[in-house]
């Protein structure tokens, strides 16, 4: 069997070190995920690491150079499980240069409290709801 095909997603928060929010972007296409909240973030291209092609992709999506900090790990060695053919790797990142705009595969850009009841709120990808749940964790584990 080939492998799946990897995704790469960023957990952006205002803070590494001490988190309060997520960036949160909703996406415009393809129809099926329209108006859903996601992780930025896209494709590793053939030659990419996954942390250069995340870093090209906040580039690209959001006009920001960013930090990637410690990964939000997966059950899978390529991280979490998408749909049949994907799966995403997903880092903590945080923004150290310009002010994200949603000029590429986003209508809008959102911060969002890291907290439960704010986060599980949105219209989510599906699949990304396990990610945002241990992202909570990962972020509760810093925070104490
Ligand atoms: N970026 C991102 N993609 C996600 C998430 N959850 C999820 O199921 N996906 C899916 C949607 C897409 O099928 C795939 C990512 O493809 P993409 O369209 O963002 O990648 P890309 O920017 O490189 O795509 P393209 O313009 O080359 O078509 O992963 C998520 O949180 N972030």
């Amino acid at each position: 069997m080939s492998a799946l095909k990897q995704i790469v997603g960023a957990a952006i928060v205002d803070s590494l070190r001490s988190p309060t929010r997520l960036l949160v972007a909703r996406r415009t296409k393809p129809e099926q995920y329209a108006g859903m909240w996601e992780f930025p973030g896209g494709k590793v291209e053939p030659g990419e690491s996954c942390q250069e092609a995340l870093l090209r992709e906040l580039d690209e999506e959001l006009g920001v150079e960013a930090r990637l900090g410690a990964e939000v790990p997966g059950p899978l060695e390529q991280g979490w499980a998408l749909n049949g053919t994907a799966a995403m790797r997903v880092w903590m990142a945080e923004v150290i240069s310009g002010e994200p705009a949603p000029l590429q595969d986003h209508d809008e850009l959102r911060w969002v409290e890291l907290d439960a009841v704010a986060l599980e709120a949105l219209a989510w990808i599906p699949a990304d709801r396990p990610i945002v749940e241990a992202l909570l964790e990962a972020a509760a584990a810093t925070a104490r």
